[in-house]
């Protein structure tokens, strides 16, 4: 491991990586007092490092089709599917989506959630790899792999841009193929 600023970034990662990490904004007290949020809104908006976080986010794993979580990781996931030349699924809050397949409600670092998966999204037997910008608690990994095992698809494994080890998130999905670029 080597370190950038207050991130740690996997050694086998380029020295681009490196420079994306430091590029993770930290906001104090959002969205609600006590809770530190990384955003990763200027990596993505960064040329170079936006390619480099895509590039690797899929590397190491074979899949047939990428799986984002809403929000973040649509940005994120549809740009690795693009790259990786696969389909694209959305996970989504609920009351967004007009056709419902299947839900799982969970428990978020701040407050409650749920996720859906749409209807005749998912082919049975697919890979699917689910992809996310922060792994928190674990619990919307958790619920996505759920979604995706329900459905018949196989999940891979999750690829996330920044982990957030106090939270311990790892615990939560244990027995899974989780890879995160950066480590806080
Ligand atoms: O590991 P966990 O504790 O489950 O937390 C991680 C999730 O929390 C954030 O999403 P959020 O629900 O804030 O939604 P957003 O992307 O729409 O802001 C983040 O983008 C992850 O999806
Ligand atoms: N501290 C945090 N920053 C960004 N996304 C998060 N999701 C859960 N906790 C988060």
């Amino acid at each position: 491991m080597t370190t950038n600023d207050s991130f740690h970034v996997s050694a086998d990662l380029d020295a681009e990586l490196g420079r994306a990490a430091g590029l993770v904004r930290e906001v104090p007290d959002f969205p609600e007092p006590g809770v530190l949020f990384r955003d990763i809104g200027p990596v993505l908006a960064d040329r170079d490092a936006f390619r480099v976080v895509v590039d690797a986010l899929g590397r190491s794993h074979t899949f047939d089709v990428v799986v984002g979580i809403e929000a973040r990781g649509f940005l994120l996931g549809a740009a690795v599917a693009h790259a990786y030349g696969t389909g694209f699924v959305g996970l989504r809050k609920p009351g967004k989506l007009p056709a419902v397949a299947d839900r799982v409600d969970y428990a978020l670092e701040y407050g409650t959630a749920a996720l859906e998966l749409p209807a005749e999204s998912l082919i049975a037997g697919q890979r699917a790899l689910v992809v996310d910008d922060v792994l928190a608690t674990g619990g919307t990994l958790a619920a996505s792999r759920k979604l995706v095992e329900r459905a018949g698809a196989e999940a891979v494994g999750a690829s996330l841009v920044l982990e957030l080890s106090p939270l311990d998130g790892r615990q939560a999905v244990s027995d899974w193929n989780v890879r995160t670029l950066f480590t806080t």
